[in-house]
């Protein structure tokens, strides 16, 4: 099929791509100059692991291209993907360049007489496609929904994972306005093997996403609750609770059929809190949604208000151990929110940094690539903040280090290392991936979430 994807960011980018891997004829629409320059040539605007590959092979055979000119390209396509951004505006979502891109569909397709489906995959707060939508593109083509197609198709990928995600679903959700809509959208995926396609009318789309992200993030918001209930009990592993617990099949069916490793592809980690583009976001563009039709949430706000305490429970358990944070240096092990990728956005790392700044300490940043990133928040200065992608050198003579990002390079450290280069190797384990006997034979005081 001739799709065009508007947006070309992580969503549409990886969207593109993938469908142009499986055969389709995409064209990737974006209104920034330079990403679009740098996908013509090869090469990725965002990392992500085999996303480049992927795109080599894409624009190599001519199954995918470029452009900024969305008229050709809708012109030429008969199904367009809407991903552009819906960022929080006062924790409410921002519908302005959905809006814009709708409108500036429905206008090509004005006094047009070919069937073209327009599909929302960015995330929108329920019943936005059915009226902001509809609305929209019905007073810019001057045709009613039914001559034009419609749907919703929301994206489930996490960033890191994201071509293997979109490429591997578990289930494809499609929200559609009627059945031609739909019927055109389950062609685009009749390649996913595997991956039951769910018709569904457009708002229960909608809905479907939010909730997937609410019930996530209030997964590991409750693991953060039961991890500080066992910091104040000795004796209670919070990993070893949460992993025995999710060996219940009733949370996790696939036990039954020897997939995963069971307890550690749950949402149940408790770790510093989670981070990233879309869960802070999405559940706080739900509460507000809420509020909006007067339903005072009680379940979601708790998540978004546990996850705010989550980063400064461990400063907390510092000043316990330390008494004083002025004048320490810290070493901060992982600045992205999460391992593989170089995305800093609501990193649980941020808060923390600004709470030691707050408090005096001395900060070590180290992440093997999302220093740049991280540079644009909390800029380096020569007294209290620098960065670096070696653990060795930050290390030295250190008070404190505490690991915030669960990259394997840090669990794969020697704990001998940390006795070795720290001034007083005390560790604060924020991830649970380092091994304390091993730690502690080695001379380290360990500390861990969810650990008295
Ligand atoms: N990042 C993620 O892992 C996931 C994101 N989502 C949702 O997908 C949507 C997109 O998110 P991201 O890809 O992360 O956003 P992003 O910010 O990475 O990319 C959006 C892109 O849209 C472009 N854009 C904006 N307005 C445009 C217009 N009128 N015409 C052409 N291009 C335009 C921007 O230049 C940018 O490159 C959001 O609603 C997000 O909540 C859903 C699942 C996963
Ligand atoms: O809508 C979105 O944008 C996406 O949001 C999340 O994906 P993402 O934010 O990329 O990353 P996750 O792997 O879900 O991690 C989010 C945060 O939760 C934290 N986390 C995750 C799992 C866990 O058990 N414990 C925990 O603290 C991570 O460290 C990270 O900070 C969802 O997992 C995706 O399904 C969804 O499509």
């Amino acid at each position: 099929m001739k799709i065009s994807i508007i947006g070309t960011g992580y969503v549409g980018l990886v969207t593109g791509i993938c469908l142009a891997s499986k055969g389709h004829k995409v064209i990737c629409i974006d209104k920034k100059q330079e990403v679009v320059d740098k996908i013509n040539a090869m090469v990725s605007p965002i990392y992500e692991p085999g996303l480049e590959e992927l795109l080599i092979k894409a624009v190599s055979s001519g199954n995918l291209i470029a452009t900024t000119n969305l008229e050709h390209s809708v012109l030429n396509s008969e199904v367009s993907i809407i991903a552009v951004g819906t960022p929080a505006n006062n924790d409410e979502i921002d519908l302005s360049y959905i809006e814009k891109s709708v409108w500036e569909i429905g206008s090509v397709l004005k006094n047009k007489n070919c069937y073209h489906v327009v599909c929302v995959k960015s995330t929108v707060v329920p019943a936005t496609s059915d009226t902001i939508v509809k609305n929209l593109l019905e007073k810019a083509s001057d045709k009613m929904i039914g001559e034009i197609g419609l749907a919703m198709n929301p994206e489930f990928l996490r960033e890191g994972k994201a071509v293997e995600d979109f490429m591997y679903p578990d289930r494809i959700v499609i929200g559609a306005h009627d059945h031609r809509s739909f019927e055109t959208m389950k062609n685009i995926y009749k390649d996913f093997f595997n991956a039951p396609i769910l018709h569904v009318n457009l708002r229960t789309a909608e809905m479907i996403k939010y909730t997937s992200n609410a019930l996530l993030a209030t997964l590991i918001s409750f693991s953060n609750e039961i991890a500080a209930l066992c910091e104040k009990t000795k004796n209670i592993d919070v990993k070893e609770v949460m992993e025995y617990v999710t060996l219940d099949k009733r949370f996790n069916p696939r036990i039954d059929k020897q997939l995963v490793n069971p307890g550690m592809n749950n949402y149940l980690k408790a770790g510093c809190g989670f981070g990233g583009s879309c869960f802070p976001k999405d559940v706080k563009a739900l509460i507000s949604y809420s509020k909006g039709l007067g339903y005072q949430p009680q379940i979601i706000d708790a998540t978004i208000k546990i996850n705010k305490e989550q980063p400064l429970r461990l400063i907390k358990r510092l000043e316990e151990k330390l008494i004083s944070l002025k004048g320490k240096k810290i070493v901060i092990l992982g600045l992205a929110f999460k391992p593989d990728t170089d995305d800093i956005r609501e990193s649980p790392a941020i808060a923390i940094i600004n709470s030691l700044l707050e408090k005096g300490a001395l900060i070590h940043g180290v992440d093997p690539i999302a220093i740049e990133s991280m540079k644009k928040v909390i800029p380096e200065d020569k007294k209290s903040v620098s960065y670096t992608p070696d653990y060795v050198t930050a290390l030295k003579s250190a008070d404190v280090a505490i690991l915030v990002t669960s990259w394997p390079e840090f669990a794969a450290i020697p704990p001998e290392a940390f006795n070795k280069l720290m001034k007083t190797p005390i560790v604060l384990d924020g991830r649970r991936v380092l091994d304390k006997k091993a730690f502690e034979a080695a001379g380290v005081v360990y500390m861990g979430i969810g650990l008295a």
